[in-house]
Parts: structure tokens; sequence; C-alpha cells
């Protein structure tokens, strides 16, 4: 466990190294780490993740390119044109902070490439279906863009895989106990764009307003510029989350909290741009396979005592969520 010095130093740094390797206890010196982090606030840093530096540098580059075009060609891609939540997102319009002005960012959101008559498609299931591309013509640094989304998704998935299964571990489960939430598991990639926090902001207006998020795990890239921010559930202080070269920052979200009745935690957090420049992050959601069944673990019930929450599935469960910030 952590002692409040160190918390206060900033969010653990976990070499996840071990999650990769066929040594039990390499894997469970990884978990045992996890489970002390994910107790306290559920944020951490990771390394040695094994995603190559090229294919974030690339994601990233073709990410800025994306947000350059003129506001025309972005808004060809509306995610409002798409029944599955794929597409370009303007300034403002979400706000993660109940109360709050609307968030300062624009976004694109993807995810797995599904062709509109694929039989899961046809049944209506939630956030799936097929992505909007931009026009790789239509400016050069977004040559290779869909090739590079595409590659960044899956060795994203990928990790997100390894450290959902480090985190069964973490629950004294076996590494499989997850197997049939990973299984068709659904995630979104979302790229994003914070302009300079402005000289005089209306009260409360923030990049990205104070929220949790929805699913299992986060997976956050983000570049030089700072501004991320987590509130210690302890203190209720707010923790400087800066850049660490080479570093994901990785959290948990609702779903995870719900599914360990509160053992983990999913922390608030936020992003205020006061960098003076452009900002760009690249969030990863890993959200589980959307009929799975989330209900209180077995290791996370005391003896005798009542689960918090009811069982949902995992479609319902993000449902809830996306209304509520939406509208
Ligand atoms: O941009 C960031 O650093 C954080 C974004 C975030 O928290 C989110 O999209 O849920
Ligand atoms: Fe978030």
């Amino acid at each position: 466990m952590q002692s409040n010095d160190e918390l206060k130093a900033g969010l653990p740094i976990i070499d996840i190294g071990g999650l990769a390797d066929a040594d039990p206890a390499a894997q469970r010196r990884v978990a045992d780490h996890l489970r002390a982090v994910c107790e306290r606030h559920g944020f951490f840093y990771v390394v040695n993740h094994g995603v190559p530096a090229e294919l974030i540098g690339a994601a990233f580059a073709r990410a800025e390119a994306f947000f350059d075009q003129h506001d025309a060609a972005k808004l060809a891609l509306d995610k409002r044109l798409s029944a599955c939540n794929r597409g370009y997102e303007p300034l403002r319009a979400q706000t993660l902070e109940a109360g709050a002005p609307p968030d300062l960012k624009e976004g694109f959101y993807l995810g797995e490439d599904v062709p509109a008559d694929d039989p899961r498609v046809l049944a209506g299931r939630f956030n799936t279906g097929p992505n909007q591309w931009p026009d790789e013509a239509a400016q050069p640094g977004l040559a290779g863009f869909r090739d590079t989304m595409q590659a960044y998704f899956a060795a994203a998935y990928a990790l997100a895989t390894r450290i959902t299964r480090g985190l069964a571990l973490s629950l004294d489960l076996p590494a499989a106990a997850f197997d049939d939430y990973l299984d068709g598991a659904s995630a979104t990639l979302r790229l994003l764009h914070y302009p300079p926090q402005p000289p005089n902001p209306a009260p409360g207006e923030k990049g990205c307003g104070a929220h949790t998020d929805f699913g299992g795990i986060t997976l956050l890239l983000q570049d030089d510029s700072g501004g991320l921010q987590v509130r210690d559930p302890a203190s209720g202080d707010w923790i400087d989350a800066p850049p660490v070269p080479g570093s994901y920052v990785v959290n948990l979200g609702d779903l995870f909290a719900r599914w360990t009745n509160d053992r983990y935690r999913s922390t608030l957090h936020r992003v205020i741009n006061r960098s003076g420049r452009e900002r760009h992050s690249i969030p990863f959601f890993f959200t589980g396979n959307p009929d799975y069944l989330v209900r209180c673990l077995p290791t996370c019930l005391a003896a005798g005592a009542e689960p918090r929450y009811a069982p949902v599935t995992v479609e319902q469960h993000l449902r809830e969520c996306y209304e509520r910030t939406y509208g």
C-alpha cells in the first residue's frame, strides 16, 4: 500500500513487463502492485507495455492532421450521422461534469470496423458498426490514417486484454476468470484535441470536466502538454498526472468498480489545458463483451454481506452512462 507522501508525489508507475512473463511469480508480483493501487484510487502509469513507440507516434501525427482539417471536412464525419457512436464530435459537444459548461475539446471516435450487414449490426448491438473514415487524400498528413488507427487499436486491445487478466490475478481469481468478458469485447478509441484554456474562461470551464470513465479500463496516451488531474479519494485533492515519456496512464472505470463491489476504485479526473498550446490525447476505452453480465465478484464480498449493486449487462450499464452525459 502506498503512503500519502508517495501519492502526493504523483501516481505510481507500474512495470507490467511481468504480465507477459511465463513465470507465474513474475505475474503475481505485478498483480500485487495492481491490487494495492486499485484499492486506493485505480489510477496508475504503466511502463514496459510493449506497444511500439513508432506506432504511438504515428497515431498522434495522424490525429493532429485530422484535427487540422477545415470544419467542413470534420463535420462531414459527424458522430450524429452514425448509429454506433463513430465519427467526429465538435468542440463543446459533451458535458462530462454535470452543472459545468460544455467541454473545451473536440474528438473523433472509432472502434472495430464492423460492416453494416454484419449480423451484430443488424441486431442493433450497442456501439457496433462501421467507422467513418476521413479522406486521406485531402491533407498530406492524413495519409495512412486508417491503417495506423487500425494497427493502434489492435495493439491497445491486446494490451487492455493483458492488463485485465492481470486484474483477475490481483483479485485472487484465476487469470482466465474474465475470459467470457474478454471474448468479443467492445472498445472505443478516441482522439482528442484541446485548444489552450482561454484567458478568461467561463466559470468552471475546462478541457474535460470532472468525470469517471464508464467502462472496464482506460489506456490513455497524452502528449507533453500536461493538464490531466486525478482526485485523490482520501483527501479530495486534485493530483497532477503529468506526462511520463513511454508510459500509459491506466484507470479503472465505473464498470470495474461495480464488478468489484467498490473494492476497486473508479476515480474522478479532469483536464485543464494551461500549457498555452494545443493538447492532444488518445484514450482507449475497453468495455468488454456487451452481453456479459456484471455481478459482484466472489472475492469482493465479505461473508454474509450483500452486493451493493444489482447485476447488469455491460451494454445496459454503458447505455445508462451515455444517456447521462449526452442528455
Ligand atoms: O485527455 C485526457 O487526458 C483525458 C481524457 C479523458 O479522461 C476521457 O476521455 O475520458
Ligand atoms: Fe476519462
